[in-house]
């Protein structure tokens, strides 16, 4: 029996992903000590930190990995580490490095994935996403074996865009990208949220982060000590972004 869709949301209503006051401790280290953010669908947004920051485990937390242990994490208005099955129905998450299955084509990695998280989808549905994706239509049938990173992503993004989530996670995307095919994501993740996606992407990349995001938020020793939002076309000044967190471990 197939899965049913997660209900969409309409944009301004509660946020897709809400962290309030949340503190986690790996023994005696705390790692998160006080992080509040929110995404609303349709939004996206950047969380800056240097290393050890709290980053991913934020997005850990989210998919259930971990549970926080004071305040409160909900994605969609589910608490993931009470119902991780039902957190991840919402949730695309791409890692650093995309795992996908390297001896399958892209079309069969989607179509496999599809079918793993219980939303099979046709080959004209796949291939449509694809190029939606910006995958060369030369290489839906070609091995995953000899693909660069931003045709991997491209793949994933595909794959989340068929499964109507609500929400995508990004784990540094754009690290190891050249510059063209960072605009290229950059692109991409334009079109996402204008598909009422709620984004939350950690990165070190101040000038992708600038490039899309509509709030950037910076988190230090586990909590976001500072947060901007993009500003009508202008959106962000990077030259004083920058200045603003330097010192502070990002960009
Ligand atoms: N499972 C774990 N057990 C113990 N300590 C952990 C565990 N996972 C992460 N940590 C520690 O928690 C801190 C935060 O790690 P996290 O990976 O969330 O940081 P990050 O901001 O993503 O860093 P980076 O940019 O280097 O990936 C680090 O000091 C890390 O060593």
């Amino acid at each position: 029996m197939q899965t049913p869709l997660p209900p969409a949301r309409l944009p301004g209503t509660d946020p897709e992903i809400a962290i309030a006051d949340a503190s986690l401790a790996y023994g005696a280290h705390r790692v998160l000590d006080g992080l509040s953010l929110s995404v609303a669908a349709g939004e996206i947004y950047a969380l800056l930190g240097g290393n050890g920051a709290g980053k991913s485990t934020t997005l850990s937390a989210l998919l259930g990995f971990v549970r926080v242990d004071g305040g409160s994490v909900r994605v969609g208005g589910i608490d993931p580490a009470a119902d991780p099955d039902a957190a991840r129905r919402r949730i695309a998450y791409l890692p650093e490095n995309v795992a996908l299955y390297e001896h399958l084509s892209a079309v069969e990695n989607a179509d496999y994935l599809l079918a793993l998280s219980g939303t099979p989808r046709s080959r004209g549905d796949i291939t449509d996403a694809l190029t939606a994706a910006g995958l060369q239509d030369r290489a839906f049938d070609q091995r995953l074996g000899g693909f660069s990173k931003g045709m991997r992503q491209k793949v994933a993004i595909a794959v989340a865009l068929l499964r109507e989530v609500p929400v995508l996670l990004l784990d540094e995307p754009t690290s190891g990208l050249d510059p063209r095919a960072t605009a290229d994501f950059n692109a991409l993740l334009h079109a996402v949220r204008a598909r009422g996606t709620a984004v939350l992407m950690v990165t070190h990349d101040l000038l992708s982060a600038a490039d899309v995001a509509d709030r950037i938020g910076f988190l230090e020793r586990g909590r976001i000590v500072d947060e901007v939002a993009a500003e009508g076309e202008a959106r962000f000044d990077v030259r004083a972004l920058h200045d603003r967190f330097s010192g502070t471990g990002a960009a």
